[in-house]
């Protein structure tokens, strides 16, 4: 299948490329048809089938990652995500749904390395040869972590088929605590959606947003080995487009930026610079004074405003009509001078290009980006004043900072708004961008002549065997931004309509970055994953139903997961306890294994804490022989003990966001959320409750990432709930 795809699109892709418009784009649809294909084919090698249903009228199906069929149209594999595969899933004993066997092939790469059956009709028991094995469920879980998120299509749960096959439209939100699974569902349910609802998705796309860097990279290969390659990733830090805003590190300053006030706020900063003049200002044209009157640009203001359009768009009707009054002005003190009446056709050319008038007419209404706008906001205390006026004074006082600070991630939510309400900055319509598109096509072509001098053997890769002309060149790659798949089209345009939204680590988002996303989805059509016990961030709701209130009111659905797959129950318990104790409200829960052993504490004098944690890291090393190592420290020991572990385990170890290749991770506990490792080794304990301002949740999260083994290791008396 892999050659007859790839043969056809290499064909296509060799066919004409000149033609009407209409033949260009059908080539192009055919070739981005097979190309997709073909990336699905490749992608899927690895555990390719990995199910097998006997059904009541004797026949069988085989399930995998994704649909095939013979040319006969015989089908081989049935998609996990169509409609027969569904009882795969959800068949049991007692609601057999037609199945009498449920087979687990578990595989590697195209190697079988075990089956187990469910046998469903009891009357198959003793008649047939049965085989047994370990569950395909814990295989799956004792597996080794890599520090890449794996899929979960071979033994996705009920209670999570549920939720993957649930319907398109509306919110959905699925609350469950660590390790249940929400990602993992999550992420299945974009796959399950992208293909029962192609039509619908495919152009307007689907967008899934988790909270930092390190977490998309974490999860990005999920989508891809379940054949989905069209989903647009990013974390909150990007969802501005061509900006990467770094963290911000103030928790109230990310509480206040992501308060609601904000959204009146930044109405008012752009009404700001729409000003009104107080005296008449005069102006000087072609030696001629003219006045402009506070009359005058107020009349202008107006109209301008009542047009409806974003700032930087209604300028165009302020400046017209400003224009026209002074031209008008004009035309009477050259015809008085003259004494006489005279046509001037170009009176309004003049007034335009006068400096004076110019810059009289941008003090008034000045076009401005969205990063200018918030720049000097927060820089320039007599802004700040005004917009923030229904802030305390004091709250202001924490938003000021430098012209030249960096954006934070905070500010993604406050530029967008800004964006929103200032328009197209930039834009330029009629003459002038005719005349901008003539000269790039110009430049295009000269592109294209010097590059058929050049490489003639490379325009093969344009699929066009000799002939070929500048201006076909040309128009290939003025096309280029048509030609983008609808993923990237989607990633650069911050006005781009989703069909579909799914975040993750959802508790954490402020009521800012809730608006900012559901901006992006004007039809709400929600996917949302989280634990509102694990929400750390400052900006964070406390409830699903505060959350979303202001956005969609009581109209979402609730799913709860209710099963821990990751961490043991001796090592899950401890967690909840510690919780518990420090009068935290945790949803707990039933965790799928016992485990091996408890989590282990170790108190230590406090100057031999960071050689004892590096002695640990060493030990689990050669225990763990493979297995993922995370070390999570409160950021104040942080340095020291990334140093520590990196120098002992200099070519094993990863202390950066995105080093989750190495073996050992060095990681803050804001960096370690969502993430899991083999064994996990917690540095002082009450740190990370002290870094969080007393609040006992990072501590709890950290505690809930491992799958296998967890150390406690401290100075300090440990926090209370860990005695038994
Ligand atoms: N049905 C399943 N089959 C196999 N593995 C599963 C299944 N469900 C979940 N897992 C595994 O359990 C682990 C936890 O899943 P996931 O990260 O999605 O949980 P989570 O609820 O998002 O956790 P947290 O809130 O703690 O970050 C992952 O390794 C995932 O692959």
């Amino acid at each position: 299948m892999r050659e007859d795809t790839d043969a056809k699109l290499k064909n296509i892709r060799r066919s004409q490329t000149i033609g009407t418009h209409q033949n260009r784009s059908e080539r192009d649809a055919y070739a981005s048809h097979y190309e997709d294909r073909l990336a699905q084919l490749n992608a899927v090698d690895h555990r390719l089938a990995f199910g097998r249903l006997d059904l009541d009228d004797e026949t069988t199906r085989y399930i995998g990652r994704i649909g095939l069929a013979t040319e006969e149209h015989e089908r081989l594999l049935i998609d996990w995500r169509a409609p027969e595969a569904g009882t795969f899933y959800q068949a049991t004993a007692f609601d057999r749904q037609n199945v009498r066997r449920r087979r687990h092939l578990m595989l590697e790469k195209r190697n079988v390395v075990g089956i187990e059956d469910d046998v469903l009709d009891s009357t198959m028991l003793d008649t047939e040869d049965n085989l047994h094995g370990e569950g395909a469920l814990l295989a799956a879980l004792n597996r080794k972590r890599t520090g890449r998120m794996g899929d979960i299509v071979a033994t996705i749960q009920a209670e999570q088929d549920k939720i993957i096959r649930a319907d398109l439209p509306g919110v959905r939100v699925v609350q469950g605590g660590p390790g249940t699974g929400k990602t993992a569902v999550a992420l299945h349910r974009a796959a399950y959606l992208l293909y029962t609802f192609r039509e619908r998705l495919n152009k307007a796309g689907v967008l899934v947003v988790g909270p930092s860097a390190s977490f998309m990279w974490y999860i990005e290969r999920v989508l891809p080995s379940l054949g989905e390659t069209g989903v647009v990733m990013t974390s909150l830090a990007s969802l501005y487009p061509g900006l990467r805003a770094v963290p911000e590190n103030d928790p109230q300053v990310a509480r206040l930026k992501g308060d609601l006030r904000m959204v009146r706020a930044i109405k008012r900063a752009v009404k700001d610079r729409e000003k009104r003049i107080k005296e008449p200002t005069r102006l000087t044209v072609d030696s001629t004074e003219l006045m402009l009157t506070p009359k005058m640009v107020d009349y202008a203001r107006e109209k301008a405003r009542s047009t409806g359009k974003p700032h930087n768009e209604a300028r165009e009707t302020f400046v017209k009509i400003l224009i026209r009054d002074l031209g008008q002005q004009l035309n009477e003190k050259l015809d008085e001078a003259a004494g006489r009446q005279v046509d001037r056709p170009h009176i309004e050319d003049d007034v335009r290009e006068s400096m004076d008038v110019r810059r009289a007419l941008n003090l008034a209404w000045m076009p401005i980006s969205p990063e200018t706008l918030l720049r000097s906001l927060f820089s320039k205390r007599e802004y700040l004043d005004s917009a923030l006026r229904e802030f305390t004074d004091a709250e202001r006082d924490l938003l000021v900072r430098p012209a030249s600070a960096p954006f934070t991630e905070a500010d993604v939510p406050l530029l967008d708004e800004a964006a929103e309400l200032l328009g197209d900055f930039g834009k330029i319509t009629g003459a002038a961008a005719a005349a901008r598109a003539a000269a790039e096509h110009k430049a295009n072509l000269e592109n294209a002549r010097k590059a058929l001098e050049n490489v003639h053997y490379e325009l093969e890769d344009f699929g066009v065997d000799g002939v070929i002309t500048a201006e076909q060149i040309a128009f290939y790659n003025e096309t280029g931004a048509q030609r983008m798949t609808a993923a990237q089209a989607a990633k650069s345009d911050r006005t781009w309509a989703y069909g579909h939204v799914v975040v993750d680590e959802a508790q954490e988002l402020s009521p800012m970055q809730w608006r900012l996303l559901f901006r992006r989805c004007p039809m709400k059509s929600f996917t949302i994953v989280g634990d509102i016990a694990q929400a750390s961030s400052a900006a964070a709701s406390h409830s699903w139903q505060d959350a979303l209130e202001p956005f969609v009111g009581e109209r979402f659905e609730l799913d709860t997961l209710s099963v821990n797959y990751r961490t043991p129950a001796q090592i899950s318990d401890a967690a909840v306890a510690v919780a518990q104790a420090a009068g935290q409200d945790v949803s707990a829960p039933r965790a799928v294994r016992e485990g091996e052993c408890p989590p282990f504490l170790i108190h230590v004098e406090s100057e031999d804490l960071i050689s004892t944690v590096v002695d640990k890291v060493t030990e689990e090393v050669r225990f763990a022989a493979g297995g993922l190592i995370g070390v999570i420290a409160a950021p104040e020991k942080f340095a020291q003990v990334a140093n520590a572990v990196a120098r002992a385990h200099r070519d094993k170890t990863g202390t950066s966001q995105t080093a989750l290749e190495n073996q050992i991770l060095v990681l803050t506990p804001w960096e370690a959320k969502g993430l899991e490792f083999d064994v996990v080794i917690i540095v002082e304990p009450n740190d990370l409750v002290r870094a969080a301002n007393g609040s006992i949740g990072d501590l709890y999260v950290s505690m809930t990432r491992p799958t296998q083994r967890l150390y406690l290791i401290g100075a300090e008396e440990f926090p209370s709930g860990l005695e038994s």
